[in-house]
């Protein structure tokens, strides 16, 4: 199974849990392509299997600015993923109250709308409760390994 790896990022945290991510991915036996920096035409050019997203939330709860050129073409070209399994992790900060990864569920929302499954529920990270988001995805990313697993 392969699986495409894309993140969004202001400070460099949801890419460094993007790159460990594609590390436990690797080693599991998936075939990864880390595309990034994340952009439409090198996602679809990897034939996705699989798509698995990382992103912060910054401002009021919006995307990354480096990660909105990606979210705005892939919601104007609207190339439909139909059943391609996906899961997002979703980095932000529970002090945010209201916007609390809302960056994640925005980026969920519009691969829902681009037919994509969601094979595990979002993983948010909050930065008010660890410093260690890397280590904190890895059940998570254990479990979306098992879950892509038995679809292969
Ligand atoms: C200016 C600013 C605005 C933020 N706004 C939000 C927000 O609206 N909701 C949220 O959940 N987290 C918010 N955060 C927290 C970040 O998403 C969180 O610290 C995250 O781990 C940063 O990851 P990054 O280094 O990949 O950007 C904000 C952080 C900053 C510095």
């Amino acid at each position: 199974m392969q699986v495409a790896i894309l993140s969004g990022s202001v400070f460099g945290t949801a890419d460094m849990v993007a790159d460990e991510a594609a590390s436990v991915c690797s080693g599991a036996g998936l075939d990864v392509v880390r595309v990034k920096p994340a952009n439409v035409d090198a996602m679809l050019a990897a034939q996705p299997e699989s798509l698995l997203v990382c992103t912060s939330t910054t401002g009021m709860g919006e995307l990354p600015d480096s990660f909105m050129p990606f979210y705005l073409e892939l919601q104007s070209r609207f190339p439909l993923l139909t059943k391609i399994p996906f899961g997002v992790i979703a980095l932000g900060d529970s002090a945010y109250g209201d916007t609390f990864c809302q960056g994640g569920e925005l980026m969920r929302e519009l691969l829902l709308e681009l037919q994509a499954e969601e094979v595990l529920p979002m993983l948010r990270l909050d930065a008010s409760e660890s410093v260690t988001p890397e280590v904190d995805a890895q059940p998570w990313l254990e479990q979306w390994v098992n879950t892509l697993a038995q679809r292969a």
